[in-house]
């Protein structure tokens, strides 16, 4: 017992092997003298009920400004406690109705744990309520969860969320719910004395029109719901990390899992920040699940998704899927950016250890995420941008990523950027070991998760960059004509991008199915406000002013249209890029393809010569050149509606756009 100086092991209970093999444990009295040994247990715990025990597990969050309390706009000094009474009188009046013009009782912590964490008490919005607005609504307290941390997130979701559950990774898997996808359909903008000149209406706008009365009527409806729960998640955050054009966000949400999704694609404000935050530019009411009253005028479906932007709200009805929100704060930006003379952008954008800029440019599932996120470039962000006479800058704090089919070898830096604080929207797992199928399509193919952006390593913080130097137009085509790269001029890439092409292949279920020419204007055509060539005006301009180089990129099929050809390797597009970026694709040599009149490289290093040139790869000849001819059609075909717009101060731009398409 000596030998180890003194000390010894409290001895374990002899356990000895019973007949059927299971340990059999003895209980009988332990001697005296192993009693008196030397106790080296920790000393017992403080605590004497369980409760104290729990308290003590938790401290309180240091205050962010300590004692000297906040220095206001007018120079006097307030404390943390009125400072706190501030942001939830700010928050009461977000969500006080417009009928009884008082804001409910609202009180700042979980309903669960009230009674044993006393926060800050409870403010209404008007102190004197009038009589007649007393009812029952008007008696209860609806409990803030307001910029709750990952952790916090994560425990209320698996909680009070069915379908919420942490993978092997650390990522929370989660469900939408019916939509897995947006609903485009059901997007709705008052159209008032002020939109009604300023938008785009009418055929192509993704711009479908309600009236402020309505407007109202669903607003009340998600804020009545809010209001009933017991308890409303808040998120205070930005938009657009150029610090000149930043816009303050309230989201106010009934599920962990959305509240979740901003804090990781908003930009997170730091405490200083959040306790300066004030009041917000822009507020989204997302009552999810609660559906829209179908009585309502404008109303075609159980969703809605509101617009208001003389209010600058939006309300979001019968949906869970969180791309709305993320989408809808994209449209807004897309209508208060370029008011400002600042382009906004439905682009990914990276940058070069020589500061080299490029922005990817694509409909959903061409790559911007994939493409953008380069282990050997600095990521600026991968959808949504901001060009201003400053360079380029990041609207969104996170990336949302397609994970159909993801794999480590392909995408690393996606892969490992699912872990802990990740959101990972309907995949499928193993229910015991929790590992994610990636394969599996059961729930949707739209399967996405949603990242802080930092956890990208390269990632560059503040997410901006100087002007960009190439401007690639990323094209699925799944009708295999299009060539892998071809160099634009400034008038092709103005037509490809007011064009907005590309070709997906629906569900496969029922076998081979022929693919669908989508062509959606500035590539985000359900996210734009005014009319596309306002935005096509500004690209131009920027593009000649900073001699940006084009590039159209078919990141689809190769060797015949989907169910003969295969998609271009990722490897290929990825060495494609490559060129690009280094600049050696500028220097070699260029042939014209015929139809489209692209000019396609003749060999690029790591590629296969013979698949830059689309008409190699397909056996059939005449089969290519009626592919090639079909979809020609159909891109002059959807010209047809800008024919008559001018593009730009300039006429002779116009007229060089119009001739820059095919050609036959
Ligand atoms: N050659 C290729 N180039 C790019 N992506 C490819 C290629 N082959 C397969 N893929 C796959 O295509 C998908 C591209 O999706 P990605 O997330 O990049 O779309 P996105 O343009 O960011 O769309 P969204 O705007 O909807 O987020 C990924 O799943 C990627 O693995
Ligand atoms: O908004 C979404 O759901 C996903 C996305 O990025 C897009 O469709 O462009
Ligand atoms: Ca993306
Ligand atoms: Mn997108």
């Amino acid at each position: 017992m000596a030998s180890n100086g003194g000390f010894s092991f409290p001895k374990s209970p002899t356990i000895a092997r019973g007949r059927n093999g299971l340990p059999k444990i003895h209980t009988e009295k332990k001697k005296e003298d192993d009693e008196i040994c030397h106790d080296d247990s920790a000393p017992p715990v403080k605590a004497k009920t369980l409760d104290e025990l729990h308290s003590l597990q938790r401290k309180k969050s240091a205050p962010t400004t300590p004692i000297t309390g906040t220095q206001t706009a007018f120079g006097s000094i307030i404390s943390d406690e009125e400072r706190q009474i501030q942001q939830l009188q700010s928050i009461s009046a977000s969500l006080a109705s417009l009928t009884r013009e008082t804001g409910p009782k609202v009180v700042k912590g979980d309903p669960a744990r009230s009674a044993e964490t006393p926060r800050v008490s409870h403010v209404t919005h008007h102190h004197y309520t009038p009589d007649f607005s007393i009812s029952d609504s008007g008696l209860k307290f609806t409990h803030i969860l307001y910029n709750l941390s990952p952790a916090e997130l994560y425990e209320q979701a698996i909680k009070y969320e069915k379908g919420s559950f942490i993978t092997e990774s650390g990522a929370l898997a989660t469900l939408s719910g019916a939509k897995t996808g947006r609903s485009p359909r059901d997007k709705r903008v008052v159209r008032d004395e002020t939109t009604e000149d300023e938008l785009w209406w009418g055929k192509g706008s993704p711009n479908i029109e309600m009236d402020e009365h309505t407007f109202l009527v669903n607003r009340e409806r998600a804020v009545d719901y809010l209001c009933s729960l017991e308890k409303v998640y808040v998120n205070d955050q930005f938009l657009n990390w150029d610090p000149n054009h930043r816009i303050k966000v309230r989201i106010v949400s009934a599920r962990a899992y959305h509240s979740l999704f901003m804090h990781n694609m908003c930009i997170r404000p730091t405490p200083e920040e959040l306790e300066n935050f004030g009041t917000p530019d822009f507020t989204i009411y997302n009552a999810g699940q609660f559906p829209c009253n179908r009585f309502t005028h404008y109303m075609t479906s159980s969703t809605s998704i509101d617009m208001n932007l003389d209010r600058r709200e939006m309300v979001i009805l019968g949906t869970q899927y969180a791309g709305e929100m993320k989408k809808g704060l994209f449209s807004v930006m897309h209508y208060l950016m370029p008011k400002r003379g600042i382009l906004s952008l439905h682009s990914g954008c990276n940058m070069g250890k020589g500061g080299d800029v490029a922005l990817f440019f694509g409909l959903s599932g061409t790559g911007k995420t994939t493409l953008s996120t380069d282990h050997n470039r600095y990521l600026i962000g991968d959808d949504e941008h901001c060009w201003s006479e400053n360079g380029v800058s990041n609207i969104e704090g996170g990336c949302y990523a397609k994970c159909i089919d993801l794999s480590r070898e392909k995408e690393p830096d996606i892969w490992n950027a699912i872990k802990f604080g990740t959101v990972l929207e309907n995949v499928v797992f193993d229910e015991h070991s929790r590992e994610v199928d990636y394969a599996d399509k059961s729930v949707t193919e739209n399967t996405r998760a949603a990242y802080p952006i930092e956890y990208i390593p390269n990632a560059k913080i503040p997410c901006v960059g100087p002007h960009p130097k190439n401007v690639i137009l990323l094209a699925c085509d799944a009708f295999g004509v299009l060539p892998p790269v071809s160099k634009l001029s400034l008038a092709q890439t103005m037509y490809h991008f007011i064009s907005g092409y590309t070709a997906l292949v629906a569900g496969t279920e029922d076998g081979i199915k022929e693919p669908t020419a989508t062509f959606s204007a500035c590539f985000g055509a359900a996210f734009i406000m005014l009319h596309p060539t306002k935005y096509a005006a500004m690209l131009a301009e920027k593009m000649k002013q900073h001699g940006a180089t084009g590039w159209l990129v078919n990141t689809g099929w190769s060797g015949g249209s989907y169910g003969s050809g295969s998609r271009i390797k990722l490897a290929y597009t990825r060495k494609i890029i490559d060129a690009i970026h280094s600049g050696t694709l500028l220097e070699t040599n260029y042939a014209k393809t015929e139809v489209f009149g692209l000019d396609i490289p003749t060999e690029i290093e790591g590629v296969p010569s013979e698949i830059l040139d689309p008409v190699n790869t397909w056996s059939d000849k005449k089969a290519y050149k009626d592919t090639l001819l079909k979809l020609g059609g159909l891109f002059k075909k959807n010209f047809e509606v800008f024919t008559n717009y001018k593009i730009g101060a300039d006429n002779k731009l116009t007229e060089e756009i119009l001739a820059a398409g095919p050609n036959f």
